[in-house]
């Protein structure tokens, strides 16, 4: 059976201006839900935040890939969950071409991916568990376009924030979006002013708190 909802709304460009200018590690400094486990990038340095359009795929059908990337838009992020499968992959050249001729800015597979000399060719960021020859089909089967999807251990929801850098990816709720980018600047704002009184003699210790545990 096949599901094919309409995209989310895209996100405010303001999320995007101003998470693009922190890191997704340091929101791993303050929570530990959000982040997709065991996902590698096909290239590094890279960043992007966009918005989740979602495919589930039953198995070895990509049908629901094919589709959702020919209506990507600019800015989006295509989040593709593989029921468990890991070992296939649904998305090598001409998907990631077709995706960043769209405009999508990254993809996230919870599988493997293929053609990577292609895609590293097209500068085009994919997180996925991996690289493999072993691909999906077009099947015509079965297949969901923006539904909540399972990745890596996190729910993605149609229209969540894709927040990826070289460090690894977190899913944000957008409503959520800007007061935790504020957050995080600040946070490493405040790491400016240490880097100068480390070198010069201070203790990161005494700056993380970790020297009062061994009074
Ligand atoms: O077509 C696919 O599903 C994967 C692939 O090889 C490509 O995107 O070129
Ligand atoms: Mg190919």
């Amino acid at each position: 059976m096949f599901i094919r909802h309409p995209s989310a709304p895209s996100i405010d460009p303001r999320i995007v201006e101003a998470l693009s200018q922190v890191c997704t590690s340091t929101l791993g400094h303050l929570r530990d839900y959000g982040f997709p486990r065991g996902l590698t990038p096909n290239v590094r340095p890279l960043k992007f935040v966009g918005t989740a359009v979602t495919v589930r795929l039953p198995h070895l059908d990509s049908t629901a890939v094919h589709v959702a990337v020919d209506d990507l838009r600019p800015g989006d992020v295509l989040v593709v969950e593989q029921s468990g499968d890991e070992q296939r992959s649904c998305f090598g050249g001409l998907v990631s071409f077709t995706a960043k001729t769209r405009g999508a800015v990254g993809a996230v597979i919870d599988g493997q991916i293929n053609d990577i000399e292609e895609m590293s060719g097209y500068g085009f960021p994919a997180y996925s568990r991996g690289i493999s020859a072993l691909t999906t089909r077009i099947a015509g089967i079965e297949g969901a376009i923006n539904v909540p999807v399972s990745v890596g251990g996190v729910v993605v929801k149609p229209g969540d924030v894709v927040f990826a850098d070289s460090d690894g990816i977190a899913i944000i709720d957008p409503a959520e979006a800007l007061d935790l980018a504020a957050v995080l600047k600040r946070k490493e704002d405040a790491e400016i002013p240490t880097r100068e009184k480390i070198a010069a003699g201070a203790r990161i210790s005494d700056f993380s708190g970790a020297a009062k545990h061994y009074l």
